[in-house]
Formats: C-alpha cells, sequence, structure tokens
C-alpha cells in the first residue's frame, strides 16, 4: 500500500504539470524581478528578543483531519507576530492541507517576519512560484527528493533569494545536506506512520553540522518540551496544531510562550 506521502508527492506532480499550462514558468520569473528582498528567517530565529518559534497556519491535516477550517489569517498570524513568533509557517497544499497559496499572500501583507511556504516541493517550477507569491524562505523535505534533487532545488532558491529550511527525520538522510540549506528540521513526526518521537530528534540532532539552524517539527503541545529540546541543542521549534485547534489560535500561542 502506498503511504500518504507518495500520495501527496503523486499529486503535487500533476498539479504542477496543470499549473504550467495555465501559467508558465517563463512568466513566473519574469515577474520575481520586481519583488523585495527576502527577510531573513536565520536571522530571525537568532533574534533574542523573540521566541525561535516558527507558528503555522494549517486548516487541516491527513493525521488529524480538520483542525481549525474557517480561520482567518490575519487574526492567526498577526497574532503570533505580536506575541513573539520568529517565522510564520503558511501551508499552500490545498487537497491534504486545506491551504492556499491566497492565505500564504495574505499572511504575507500583513506581516513583519519572515514566512516559510510549507508545501511539497517537487519542481523548480514551485520554486519560482514560491518567490512570486512573497515567500521568504520554503520547505524542501528530504524523504521526497533525491540528494540531486534536494541539490537543485536548495541552488536555485537561494539563486532567486530564498531561504531554504530542510526536513529530516532520520539520519541516512544527513547525505542529502548542502551549502545551499540554512535551517534544518528534525520532523519529531513520521510522516508514514504518524508517530511522534522527540528523543529520536534529539539524537539525530548530534550529527548535525555545526553552522546550521536547527528545528525541532512537530507535535510539540508542552512548553516542558521545548525547555527540553532547547537544553538538547534546538534553535528552534516548528509548532501548528496545538495553536491551530483553539478558536484563538494567537492567544493559545501567547499562553503558550508565558510558560517558557
Ligand atoms: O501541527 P504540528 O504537529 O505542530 O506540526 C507542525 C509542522 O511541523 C507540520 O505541519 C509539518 C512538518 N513537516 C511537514 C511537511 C508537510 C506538511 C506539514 C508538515
Amino acid at each position: 500500500m502506498k503511504n500518504i506521502l507518495n500520495q501527496i508527492v503523486e499529486q503535487k506532480r500533476i498539479e504542477v504539470q496543470q499549473k504550467k499550462q495555465v501559467q508558465s514558468i517563463e512568466y513566473l520569473k519574469q515577474s520575481i524581478h520586481f519583488l523585495n528582498p527576502v527577510r531573513s528567517a536565520k536571522a530571525s530565529v537568532l533574534d533574542e528578543s523573540k521566541t525561535g518559534i516558527i507558528a503555522e497556519f494549517k486548516r487541516k491535516s491527513p493525521s488529524k483531519g480538520f483542525i481549525n477550517e474557517n480561520a482567518k489569517v490575519e487574526d492567526v498570524v498577526l497574532g503570533y507576530e505580536q506575541f513573539g513568533a520568529s517565522v510564520v509557517s503558511v501551508l499552500t497544499d490545498e487537497n491534504f492541507f486545506g491551504g492556499s497559496i491566497k492565505d500564504l499572500q495574505q499572511a504575507n501583507e500583513v506581516l513583519s517576519i519572515p514566512v516559510l511556504r510549507k508545501d511539497f516541493i517537487v519542481d523548480a517550477y514551485q520554486v519560482y512560484e514560491t518567490k512570486a507569491i512573497g515567500a521568504d524562505l520554503m520547505l524542501l523535505i528530504a524523504e521526497c527528493l533525491t540528494k540531486d534533487e534536494v541539490h537543485d532545488l536548495a541552488k536555485l532558491a537561494k539563486e532567486i533569494g530564498l531561504e531554504v529550511l530542510l526536513e529530516i527525520h532520520s539520519e541516512d538522510q544527513l547525505e542529502k545536506v548542502n551549502e545551499y540549506i540554512d535551517l534544518i528540521g528534525i520532523n519529531n513526526r513520521n510522516l508514514k506512520t504518524f508517530e511522534v518521537d522527540t528523543e529520536k530528534s534529539k539524537q539525530i540532532l548530534k550529527q548535525l553540522p555545526e553552522d546550521l539552524i536547527k528545528v525541532a517539527e512537530s507535535g510539540i503541545s508542552d512548553p516542558e518540551v521545548v525547555k527540553d529540546l532547547k537544553a538538547a541543542g534546538f534553535q528552534s521549534f516548528l509548532i501548528g496544531e496545538n495553536f491551530m485547534k483553539n478558536e484563538n489560535p494567537g492567544k493559545a500561542f501567547q499562553e503558550f510562550v508565558n510558560q517558557l
């Protein structure tokens, strides 16, 4: 049986082919020349006046179903920013996460802090698109890409002025890290089985290159876990559902941060 990640990537490739028919890659390339330079996520995460948290806007997920279907982007992300988020992550995948490019653009318009495009990037077209919609950095998921694909997509991202977060969840994916990666995320959640294991993330952390910003991703709902991961050496924490499951995610974020 196919796991969820394979299904998502298969669907994504079809989606990208369809998009290319509607708007050519040349058109996207031209439109990015007029954009502002990126707000650096690396710098924002290291900024001591902020929390190091990458707070996520996520309406639904394959593991949980609907979390907060009708949340208003501006309200949520402004709450995140106001109470000390370093970066805001916005899901743009529609089929599996209920997100959209529009959600990201709306977040981007109101925020001063950097915006991460959270999607399944498998094609150069999506890298240009990420820049064209105004995101500051993009996610690459090691599990869905070969070493060469990670290299080529990350290199292109850097060339057009995007930062790159590479997500891994096992030691053997470390070989996919290259000089174009700015932040490395260790996913506590196995995307195939949905199990969460922060102890394993701490083990992998020990083997990461010194100069990369280290992000612990997924399944975090307890401020004590953030403290523990920080003590282990993580500089940043990607948290979504724990905030989004509340009617007022910005307020939930504030309450969480007060306990750090
Ligand atoms: O909602 P959580 O458990 O706090 O997790 C956030 C984030 O890490 C998760 O959404 C995520 C991590 N890697 C991904 C890859 C694609 C889509 C989503 C994700």
